[in-house]
């Protein structure tokens, strides 16, 4: 059954309705955004998610001693690095490491078989923003980062198209932000639980 991540989590309330409908993994961004969530907002909430769940901290190119504290004072288990990190800075770490490629075109996944880690995540290129950008992928492309490993399929998911990306990309999970949101942070109860019913429908 295809996984499901619930990113950008920025509070307790939003994070156990995931957990209630059936999310494995939540998201916490570090990273520039207006979903970024301060160490001790991260902390609080991850104390009341089920050790089951995988909560997953975001970072974009931020210094190794940066990543080293979030881990140690929030109990994040998972590290999604969405930027240019290298593959020996991927692999400094212990925990499990899911690398973003954000992807404009084929060339966008040039490397991709350079990296060690546990699962990639494919999320749409923007010019001006990291992630979160609501906007899909041609998800064609993935076919190619599969033949590498496990992937994620994120960018513009939501409860009409979720479907669809699944049957053409067989992920090992998809991830979904801005389609269940109401505002940037604060995530709609409806939305949230209809995508994931959808998701697990597949
Ligand atoms: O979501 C953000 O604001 C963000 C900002 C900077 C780096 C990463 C960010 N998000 C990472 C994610 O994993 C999002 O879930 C992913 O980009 C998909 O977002 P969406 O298109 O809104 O579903």
């Amino acid at each position: 059954m295809t996984r499901i991540k619930v990113c950008g989590i920025t509070r307790i309330a939003d994070a156990l309705q995931a957990v209630k409908y059936g999310a494995d993994f939540l998201g916490f961004i570090f990273a520039d955004s207006p979903r970024r969530v301060s160490v001790e907002q991260a902390a609080r909430i991850i104390a009341e998610i089920p050790d089951s769940i995988g909560k997953v901290g975001v970072f974009l190119n931020h210094p190794y001693d940066f990543v080293k504290e979030i881990i140690k004072e929030t109990g994040i288990n998972y590290l999604q690095f969405h930027g240019s990190e290298s593959p020996e800075y991927c692999q400094e770490f212990r925990l499990p490491v899911i690398k973003a490629f954000r992807v404009r075109d084929e060339k966008s996944l040039v490397g991709l078989g350079c990296y060690q880690t546990a699962v990639y995540l494919l999320d749409s290129f923007h010019p001006d923003r990291a992630g979160g950008t609501g906007k899909t992928f041609d998800w064609q492309l993935a076919a190619k980062a599969a033949e590498y490993g496990k992937i994620i399929i994120a960018g513009g998911l939501n409860e009409e198209n979720v479907q669809k990306a699944i049957h053409l990309t067989r992920p090992f999970a998809v991830d979904v932000s801005s389609g269940i949101e109401k505002s940037p942070g604060i995530k709609d109860k409806l939305k949230m639980k209809r995508f994931i019913e959808k998701a697990k429908d597949r």
